[in-house]
């Protein structure tokens, strides 16, 4: 796999008409992420064209609600023959355990990811808003333990956790960062962000980069230049 290869960059338009049009602009891509603005919109059918088109499938509809509608919703999830597949590890060890149990008799189930901080939050906010009493470096190591102890496949973290993250969970445990910004870009509402090179050096599997590229002038130049420097590393 090449360090491309490792770039998911995110559907995160309005409709399936500027979902269609980004996978026409960037037929380079290989792995694409649909999450809650598309899906809400549009529902189901952009994962049929991802798979026709032979491309790779990350849904990131972030569950979070009881063990009984969290495996629900992973069993029907699992029917569009997606990739990647996120709840949220704060939905607890009984969810989380059971969404794995819910998919588990598939012949090819998504892998599935626990939520670990948002990449927007910082430790001003968790300790302030939240009322989470932790470092949150500490927290967020402690979602994905609990995500691992319950039988889920990888975390979703920001860079700046994931090499105590991959240290701690080890080299089998899937890490995939949002958060992500090359240094030539602005971070929005992102809070703990990372350059691409910096975040596949510190242990991510996957990089989720969306608005660099996406909300680029020039799509097309912004997704080579990411290449480019993820080239030599
Ligand atoms: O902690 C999280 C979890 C998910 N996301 C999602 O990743 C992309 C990031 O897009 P950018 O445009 O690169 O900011 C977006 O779809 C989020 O929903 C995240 O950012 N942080």
């Amino acid at each position: 796999m090449t360090n491309s290869d490792r770039i998911i960059v995110p559907l995160d338009v309005p409709d399936l008409e500027s979902a269609i049009a980004l996978l026409d602009l960037l037929p380079e891509v290989n792995f694409w992420k649909v999450g809650l603005e598309l899906f809400v919109s549009s529902g189901a059918e952009i994962l049929g064209i991802l798979q026709e088109r032979q491309k790779k499938s990350f849904l990131d509809l972030k569950f979070h609600d009881i063990p009984n509608t969290v495996a629900g919703a992973c069993r029907s999830a699992s029917r569009y023959q997606v990739d990647l597949l996120t709840l949220h590890a704060t939905a607890g060890r009984q969810a989380l355990t059971a969404a794995k149990g819910a998919i588990s008799d598939l012949l090819s189930p998504p892998k599935l990811l626990a939520i670990t901080v948002l990449t927007s939050l910082n430790a001003r906010e968790l300790a302030l808003d939240l009322k989470i009493p932790l470092e949150l470096s500490e927290y967020a190591l402690n979602l994905a333990l609990l995500g691992k102890e319950s039988g889920i496949d990888g975390a979703v973290c920001s860079p700046q956790e994931v090499a105590q993250l991959r240290r701690v969970c080890g080299e089998d445990f899937l890490l995939v960062c949002p958060g992500v910004r090359p240094s030539w870009s602005s971070k929005g509402d992102q809070s703990r962000v990372m350059t691409p090179a910096q975040a596949l050096k510190a242990g991510a599997d996957y990089l989720v980069i969306g608005r660099p590229i996406t909300g680029a002038e020039e799509p097309k130049v912004a997704w080579a230049k990411i290449c480019q420097e993820l080239a030599d590393i």
